[in-house]
């Protein structure tokens, strides 16, 4: 071949597509149901304002009250429309990219974030930092930070551990590449090869080496405190004086393995890369933003240690499952045509101890599976805080421009020939409480302060800066996570979810006003789909109190099963979500048995509601059989009912028949009782004529 042959054929490599779009099948046939939905849901909106009751007719204000949850419904409806009228999917195209050499590759900083060794197990945390460190990527352009909210010398004792281990699990995992990467994730799931093979013997070793060193970090955890003749192998122990506490401590920083140095290698010879171990500075009397602050002072860190073009953020119960999603997260963003204006790949959250009926509908395959990719269609794919993938100039504040389609040099990492000292001390003042003041750290910098969901409004501040993002759900799953074992921890995640993204609509980021000219319509729309997920409850929580009553009161709510104007209401659909309905009658979470066992408010909301319904119930069948009363004008609520008291039933038996811990308690039983009660009685006395 020619030379110029040859650089024609070396162009065209490097112009090869790193990743396809894809729209979703059935798009046709999804826009016509929706659209007979929507004509539907017109029809109910027309029925109902042209048969309110008269003043003097019973029912009127419960008959309005239904009008405006059905508009509710109605237009959330429409909101969720948005994010399932556009579905794509976006496949990156791995072998593509392995044509362009390694020397090409950006550098890559993995931020885990770890805040408290007692409810965050340190062995939790180093599973993810090693399933960091070992995936497929070269190791002198790989960093994995661990920010320790903590400030815990115990989760800094796992990491001297977990460094030590990454010698022989590193070049394990490459040598046979196994996956998950994640030792306790692999070794628990009982990968049993039959036959004696040098994998099996090697594995065997490796697994006792891991138990082993398990054990050493749990003695050291039961202890509570390092034992002096092990402080003295590591000089990164001196850092804890006396005075550190979780709330009140200098910053803690220690390079516990450095990538430039040649000596730092694995058991086959191999370097490893950066390990960093970072507890930024916390006072008293300075907020310290939870996470967002956590990761802010990890991209400061970062960049003065590595500087890595692009940046993984993992939550500590992360591991990483797939060992290329390095790789394919990098087609997006090395695509020559359109990577350069992609921020950030987003990855579902995916759980690996989910029991088959998703007891608490963690899974949430119909986000994961639709909406995500349907919001992703925008280009305005949401950032869920873990398994995210960030460009580091977007996340740091840059604005979009043309102009970096030109200028991807991701190569490039500067030489370095300060010590690893004068590295770590140049660092921790970065990691100070100071740092920040009278900076743009928070605001335009880094991610957003004041919200309970910061990942989201980061996310959506990112788009507005002129970005666009990715949502990649591959069928290997990249990351896995916990889901909350226990029905109050999942109700407190929601409620932190839902009262922080309508704090989201509400503020200056509600995404009509903020994202107006800068995102798509159906990008501000989907958005609003999770932003008003806590007040779309209203609508719900009225049907579940109204049907009760109206029914026990004889007043229809609904147009006769003989009627023409059954017919939309019956196509709609708007039975509660079945969460709850399960008849597995086992103890614990695995076995599938729903944990109430708290006196939390919560479950007083969730029992009044069961009551209120279960009084109804009995209201008419006394109706029907000792009154001989025809309900036969009611039949569509007696359906409706029906299924309610049916999605009820865990409740009910969680308060009259369980006998084990996690039955709701006496107190909140009898609480719910008479609150229902009270409000059955009281609508009562309202309507003397029944
Ligand atoms: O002061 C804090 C508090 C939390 N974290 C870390 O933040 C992560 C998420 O916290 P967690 O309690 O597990 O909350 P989840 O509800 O599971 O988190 C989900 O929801 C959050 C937004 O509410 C996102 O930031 C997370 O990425 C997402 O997994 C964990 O790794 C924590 O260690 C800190 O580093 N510092
Ligand atoms: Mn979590």
């Amino acid at each position: 071949m020619g030379g110029t042959q040859q650089v024609v054929v070396k162009e065209r490599a490097n112009n090869l597509p790193l990743f396809v779009t894809k729209e979703a099948k059935g798009k046709l046939a999804f826009r016509l149901f929706s659209s007979s939905i929507f004509v539907g849901i017109c029809l109910i909106w027309a029925y109902r304002v042209a048969n309110i009751p008269r003043a003097d007719e019973g029912g009127r204000w419960l008959w309005i009250g239904m009008l405006f949850a059905e508009l509710g419904f109605g237009f959330y409806w429409i909101l969720t429309q948005a994010i399932r009228w556009n579905v794509v999917r976006y496949h990156p195209l791995k072998l593509n990219l392995s044509q362009s050499s390694d020397d090409k590759l950006p550098g890559v900083d993995v931020f885990v974030c770890t805040a408290d060794p007692v409810v965050e197990p340190p062995t939790l945390v180093i599973n993810t930092v090693l399933s960091a460190m070992s995936l497929n990527y070269p190791p002198e352009k790989l960093s994995v930070y661990l920010s320790d909210d903590g400030g815990s010398q115990l989760t800094f004792y796992a990491v001297v551990e977990a460094a030590r281990f990454a010698e022989l699990w590193i070049p394990f995992c490459k040598e046979f590449n196994i996956e998950p990467r994640s030792p306790e994730a692999y070794f628990s799931h009982g990968f049993d090869v039959p036959e004696e093979t040098a994998n099996t013997q090697q594995r065997r070793s490796i697994k006792e080496q891991y138990e082993y060193m398990v054990k050493r970090i749990e003695a050291v955890i039961n202890k509570g405190s390092v034992p002096e003749e092990v402080k003295n192998q590591h000089k990164g122990f001196s850092q804890w004086n006396c005075n550190v506490t979780k709330q009140n401590h200098q910053p803690i920083l220690q390079i516990v393995v450095d990538g430039r140095d040649t000596d730092a290698v694995d058991s086959n010879g191999c370097r490893l890369p950066t390990l960093v171990y970072v507890a930024r500075e916390k006072r008293p009397d300075c907020s310290h933003h939870f996470k967002a602050g956590a990761v802010n002072a990890l991209i400061r860190v970062s960049s003065e240690i590595s500087n890595g073009a692009i940046i993984l953020g993992l939550d500590c119960d992360m591991y990483a499952n797939n060992a290329d999603s390095i790789k394919e997260a990098l087609c997006f963003f090395m695509d020559g045509e359109r990577g350069h204006q992609i921020a950030y790949v987003q990855h579902p959250q995916h759980f690996d101890n989910i029991t088959k009926n998703d007891l608490y509908g963690n899974s949430s395959p119909v986000l994961n599976k639709v909406e995500l990719h349907g919001i992703g269609g925008y280009g305005a794919a949401l950032y869920c805080g873990t398994g995210c993938f960030h460009r580091r100039t977007s996340l740091c504040g840059s604005k979009y421009s043309e102009a970096y389609k030109e200028s991807s040099n991701w190569g490039m990492r500067k030489e370095d020939k300060r010590t690893v000292y004068e590295l770590e001390e140049a660092s921790k003042v970065l990691a100070t409480c100071g740092y920040e003041k009278g900076t743009q750290w928070g605001k335009e910098m880094g991610l957003v302060y004041g919200c309970p969901v910061e990942d989201v409004v980061t996310g959506l501040s990112i788009q507005c800066r002129g970005w666009k993002s990715v949502y990649y759900n591959p069928d290997n799953i990249a990351f896995q996570g916990v889901a909350p074992p226990t029905l109050d921890i999942a109700l407190v995640q929601f409620t932190r979810w839902s009262d922080g993204l309508f704090q989201i609509f509400l503020s200056k980021y509600c995404p009509f006003i903020y994202g107006h000219n800068k995102i798509k319509l159906g990008a501000q729309m989907g958005y609003c789909v999770y932003l008003l997920w806590a007040p779309s409850s209203l609508p719900h929580l009225y049907y579940a109190i109204a049907l009760p009553f109206s029914l026990f009161q004889g007043i229809p709510l609904f147009p006769q099963v003989s009627s023409i104007w059954f017919i939309p209401f019956a196509y709609t659909t708007f039975t509660l979500t079945a969460k709850v309905v399960t008849d597995d009658v086992s103890k614990r979470y695995h076995r599938e048995i729903m944990n109430f066992g708290s006196t939390s408010i919560m479950f007083t909301v969730i029992s009044t509601l069961a009551m209120v319904n279960l009084l109804s119930l009995v209201g008419i069948v006394l109706k029907m059989f000792l009154w001989g009363s025809d309900v036969g004008k009611l039949m569509p609520q007696v359906v409706l009912f029906g299924l309610m008291v049916s999605v009820n039933a865990p409740v009910y038996e969680a308060m009259f028949l369980r006998k084990d811990k996690g039955r709701i308690p006496a107190s909140v039983m009898f609480k719910s009782i008479a609150l229902a009660s009270l409000a059955f009685f009281c609508s009562f006395k309202v309507d003397p004529s029944m």
